[in-house]
């Protein structure tokens, strides 16, 4: 009985999906370039709204979704949103490469996020094998995809996921970037607080790493300017810096930032998608190979996210008062 059942739900999620497929492809039809974004680690705190916010963006026609553990669910809930993407779950090692077939951008999210009393670099041991394991069927199923590391330490994963790319012959530095933009998203916020201006408006660039002290607000750069000095630099500074901490002591014990990640993650996310898509004047703070600093092959800063496909993206880094491009 348990088994006819169990045919039976089988039976109507395939014709459910079937369904949905169609519908997707219809509706997205009258869309412009075609692009599909996978998320890795889908069915986690932060691949899931992530996952709603790729559904809701109008340039991604397909979202394939992806966790080691049980994305279907995910993905059928997601589906739902009658908006044009097409949308498609994976679960497990033997899906992946599916997942990932003809990926324009890769995020990943996949990893496990920190507890009270953690660093970022506690996570390596556990990360950088998962980020091996990924980033070896990304060189594999879609070696031209851009990809946007969200896996912490990110210091760390951005490096291991270039030695691995180099290993297998697909390495493009244009096309791997460390996510750094939460960073940029909490100094915007504090600042914007702190100097009672319209958050909307403001921008502040951070450069650097995504970890404690190696995270550099550039509140001299922010805009609109106010100057921020002494103390107030400090806390400000420190604040952002600390950040991530913040949220997991808050959350105590039941993860790290997960809903302003997902918002983060969108948003670089669809400046790639906008880089792809040949629109000029997208600038990003994001962690990449560089060679500003000889003795830091990698290290965010802000660029200028062109055509990916036609010459990558271009570098334009602002280190100190000056811009340099
Ligand atoms: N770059 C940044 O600014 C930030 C990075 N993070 C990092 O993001 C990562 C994920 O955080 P959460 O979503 O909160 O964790 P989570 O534990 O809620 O979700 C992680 C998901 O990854 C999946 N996963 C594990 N191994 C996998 C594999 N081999 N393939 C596919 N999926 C796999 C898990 O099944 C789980 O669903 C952590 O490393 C965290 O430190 C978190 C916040 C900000
Ligand atoms: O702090 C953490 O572990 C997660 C993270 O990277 C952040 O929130 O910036």
């Amino acid at each position: 009985m348990a088994g006819a059942r169990g045919s039976v739900v089988r039976s109507l999620r395939l014709v459910g999906q079937h369904v949905h497929k169609q519908h997707s492809r219809e509706m997205s039809s009258s869309v412009g370039p075609q692009r599909k974004v996978t998320i890795l680690g889908a069915a986690g705190g932060i691949g899931q709204p992530l996952g709603l916010l790729m559904k809701l963006n109008p340039l991604v026609t397909h979202l394939s979704l992806y966790d080691i553990a049980g994305t279907p669910g995910v993905a059928a809930d997601i589906s739902h949103c009658n908006t044009p993407a097409e949308v498609s779950g994976f679960a497990g090692d033997e899906d992946l490469g599916k997942a990932l077939e003809g990926s324009d951008v890769v995020i990943i999210p996949a990893g496990v996020p920190r507890k009270p009393g953690m660093t970022r670099d506690d996570l390596f041991k556990i990360n950088a094998g998962i980020v091996k394991t990924l980033c070896t069927a990304i060189s594999q199923h879609c070696p031209e995809a851009i990809v946007n590391m969200i896996s912490n330490p990110v210091n760390s994963t951005v490096p291991i996921a270039a030695e691995v790319f180099k290993k297998a012959g697909t390495y493009d530095p244009r096309k791997l970037f460390g996510v750094t933009t939460l960073d940029v998203v909490r100094a915007r916020t504090f600042y914007a607080a702190k100097k009672g201006l319209n958050v909307r408006d403001v921008d502040v660039p951070v450069v650097g790493g995504h970890a404690g002290i190696t995270i550099l607000p550039l509140f001299s750069q922010a805009t609109p300017y106010k100057p921020v000095e002494g103390d107030e630099l400090e806390a400000l500074t420190k604040r952002t810096q600390d950040g991530g901490t913040e949220v997991v002591q808050a959350k105590a014990g039941k993860g790290s930032a997960t809903l302003s990640m997902a918002y983060a993650g969108a948003v670089f996310a669809e400046a790639c998608l906008k880089g792809l898509n040949g629109e000029k004047g997208i600038v990003e703070c994001t962690y990449v190979q560089s060679s500003v600093i000889p003795e830091l092959p990698f290290f965010a800063s802000k660029i200028r996210a062109y055509k990916f496909l036609d010459g990558g993206a271009e570098h334009n880094i602002h280190v100190g008062p000056k811009v340099i491009s």
